[in-house]
């Protein structure tokens, strides 16, 4: 039976989750982030296996279809999923397991790992992640507008999470989702319901 933690992460594109990410799990390297596959291409700088699985549309419904996938959504075009395997091993194994995934994925997860701590992270602004998102300047004009579209939506959603943080300082926003998520409290996922 599984008992390590589950922690999901989820903001609309470009708050800043991965710039998050990479400084946790500099700070933390035991915890595990999964690797999801997606149907978008690598951008500059991607690399296949570390950053996604980059798989072809069919690759990615065989793996759907399969059972393969933990959770998985359609997003701005693209599909992207859990690896399932992976994450259950881990949990097994008392291990600290981190997904950084779109809200519909997150609500899923919240079906199969009620347990697991949900967390949303929150630009200071919709300017701001506006700003952001060009800054980062590795999606298209199209992409950037589908990605500010689906922002809104998934904005409004942040309370159906346990947690939310504002990513407005960044050495602030690390401080708050570190002490969330390595808090003593943090729940043990007993499984797949
Ligand atoms: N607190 C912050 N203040 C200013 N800029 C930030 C902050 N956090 C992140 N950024 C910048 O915002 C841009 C988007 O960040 P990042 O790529 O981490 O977003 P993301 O939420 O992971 O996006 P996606 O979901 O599309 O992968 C990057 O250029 C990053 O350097
Ligand atoms: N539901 C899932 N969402 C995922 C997964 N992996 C990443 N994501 C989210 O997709 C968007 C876009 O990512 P990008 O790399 O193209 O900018 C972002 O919100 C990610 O968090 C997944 O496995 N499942």
């Amino acid at each position: 039976m599984a008992n390590g933690t589950l922690t999901v992460l989820t903001g609309p594109s470009g708050v800043g989750k991965g710039t998050l990410v990479k400084l946790l799990r500099e700070r933390h390297p035991d915890l595990y982030l999964s690797v999801s596959a997606t149907t978008r291409s690598p951008r500059d700088g991607e690399v296949d296996g570390q950053d996604y699985f980059f798989v072809s549309r069919d690759q990615f419904m065989a793996m759907a279809e399969a059972g393969d996938l933990l959770e998985w959504a359609e997003f701005a075009g693209n599909c992207y999923g859990t690896p399932r395997q992976p994450i259950v091993e881990r949990l097994a194994r008392g291990e600290q397991v981190l997904l950084e995934i779109e809200l519909e994925g997150a609500r899923q997860v919240k079906t199969t790992f009620p347990e697991a701590l949900r967390v949303f992270v929150l630009p200071p602004s919709l300017d701001e992640l506006e700003r952001r998102l060009r800054s980062r300047g590795q999606d298209a004009e199209a992409a950037i507008e589908r990605r500010l579209a689906r922002a809104r939506e998934e904005v409004a959603a942040a309370d159906e999470f346990d947690q939310q943080v504002v990513n407005d300082d960044l050495d602030k926003a690390l401080i708050q989702l570190e002490a969330i998520m390595f808090s003593p409290i943090a729940t043990p996922v007993a499984g797949e319901s």
